[in-house]
């Protein structure tokens, strides 16, 4: 008789498999969750790449639908064991108005609590984000902080608004009474600059480097740091939180974690390269290029061309006012609470994160490789 904690006998949904993150996730999930059953993958726009999961021992389930809609989220929620919720707007260049942000990001998170409780759904893993705690409109660095760091979480951007707002539910709804009597399990993971295979914004810059001639021009002091963590590490804490939280209920229940790994320490612009200079480009300057109060006055007439081409046509470049303070803040966590409360360790070597990255990159469409 097979051991029942490797008996295919859960359901596990996942909000947003369909994106950068949960794509990872989708896929770590059918390699390394032995107890999966059914892989319910839920997303706005599914992707052709489903279509090849289907073929396995595994059930994939692929449910277009909207966590804006409660009774699109409660069907689709309906006999799952565990739901991780990772869909959701990540708009800080203007693409998206500040009340569709509020209600993807709000209420959708809203309608998955609500379809656990109605459903009997016990396990809610949420995607979470470092942007919960900062950096603060004020600038105020956070320098190699933990879970418990003091710091002054002030957010003025809808995007971190709302992913304050969405996990501070995601923890009040820990221990409420489910569909069947038992309490649901809440956790929620905070990321850092997420990077890795299927990252927008690294496309974004190599294309944009691309265009200047395999240059990039250094913006952001090399002393400024940025968290950063790979995407299939990210992917292996949602993995391990979803597995152990019903057996750690009282330990990890209403818990938030950072999710990091060995990546190393850098500026923005500077951790980038680790990947775009083995791709032929070169970041121009040891220091910025621009006085900052240029830079700033940069990113308010791209604020200003935004507003007034709006009607006409979506002007969303990197360099906005939000974009240049948070890059311009020192944002770096050095923890090792998921370690303690879950057994964490990274999946894979900041090495391997990097090749993995690289190979991406030089297999990208219109890649000078
Ligand atoms: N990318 C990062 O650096 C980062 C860092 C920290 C946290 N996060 C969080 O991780 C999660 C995933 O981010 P990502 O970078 O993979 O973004 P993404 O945009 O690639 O993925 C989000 C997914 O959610 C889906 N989605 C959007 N609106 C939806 C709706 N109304 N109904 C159903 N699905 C919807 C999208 O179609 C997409 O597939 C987000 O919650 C984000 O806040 C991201
Ligand atoms: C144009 C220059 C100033 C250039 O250096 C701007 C970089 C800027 C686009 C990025 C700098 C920091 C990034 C954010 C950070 O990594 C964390 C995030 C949290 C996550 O939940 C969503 C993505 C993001 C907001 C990420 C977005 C791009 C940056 C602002």
């Amino acid at each position: 008789m097979a051991d029942s904690a490797q008996v295919p006998a859960l359901v596990y949904l996942v909000t947003g498999g369909c994106g950068f993150l949960g794509e990872h996730i989708v896929r770590m999930l059918l390699e390394w969750e032995p107890r999966l059953r059914e892989l319910r993958v839920f997303d706005l726009h599914l992707s052709s790449w489903l279509e090849e999961l289907k073929t396995g021992p595994v059930q994939v389930t692929a449910i277009q639908g909207d966590v804006t809609q409660a009774h699109e989220v409660a069907a689709a929620m309906a006999g799952s064991h565990v739901v991780i919720h990772t869909a959701g707007l990540v708009d800080v260049f203007g693409k998206a108005s500040p009340e569709t942000i509020h209600k993807v990001n709000v209420q959708g998170t809203q309608n998955v609590i609500d379809a656990c409780v109605q459903t009997g759904t016990r396990l809610l893993v949420y995607t979470s984000s470092m942007e919960v705690v900062g950096p603060n409109v004020k600038g105020h660095p956070f320098y190699r902080g933990n879970e418990d760091t003091p710091y002054e979480a002030i957010h003025r951007h809808p995007y971190p608004c709302s992913k304050a707002l969405a996990e501070q539910l995601v923890l009040e709804a820990n221990g409420r009474k489910v569909n069947g009597g038992l309490p649901l399990v809440t956790c929620a993971l905070r990321p850092t600059g997420i990077y890795g295979e299927g990252h927008q914004v690294m496309r974004d810059f190599y294309h944009q480097g691309l265009r200047f001639g395999g240059r990039l021009f250094r913006a952001i002091p090399a002393s400024v740091e940025h968290g950063r963590v790979y995407v299939g590490n990210v992917a292996w804490m949602h993995i391990l939180v979803a597995r152990e939280l019903e057996q750690r209920a009282a330990l990890m229940g209403g818990q938030v974690y950072f999710c990091y790994d060995k990546s190393p320490y850098k500026s923005y612009e500077d951790f980038n390269m680790e990947f775009l200079s083995p791709c032929g480009l070169r970041l121009i300057g040891t220091h910025p290029l621009l006085p900052y109060w240029l830079l700033v006055l940069l990113a308010a007439l791209n604020a200003l061309l935004q507003w007034l081409l709006r009607p006409l046509v979506l002007y969303t470049p990197l360099l906005n006012p939000y974009t240049l303070a948070v890059a311009n803040t020192t944002f770096t966590v050095s923890t090792n609470k998921a370690q303690r409360h879950f057994g964490y360790k990274p999946l894979f070597s900041w090495e391997e994160s990097r090749a993995r990255t690289i190979h991406w990159v030089q297999a990208m469409e219109g890649s000078a490789w």
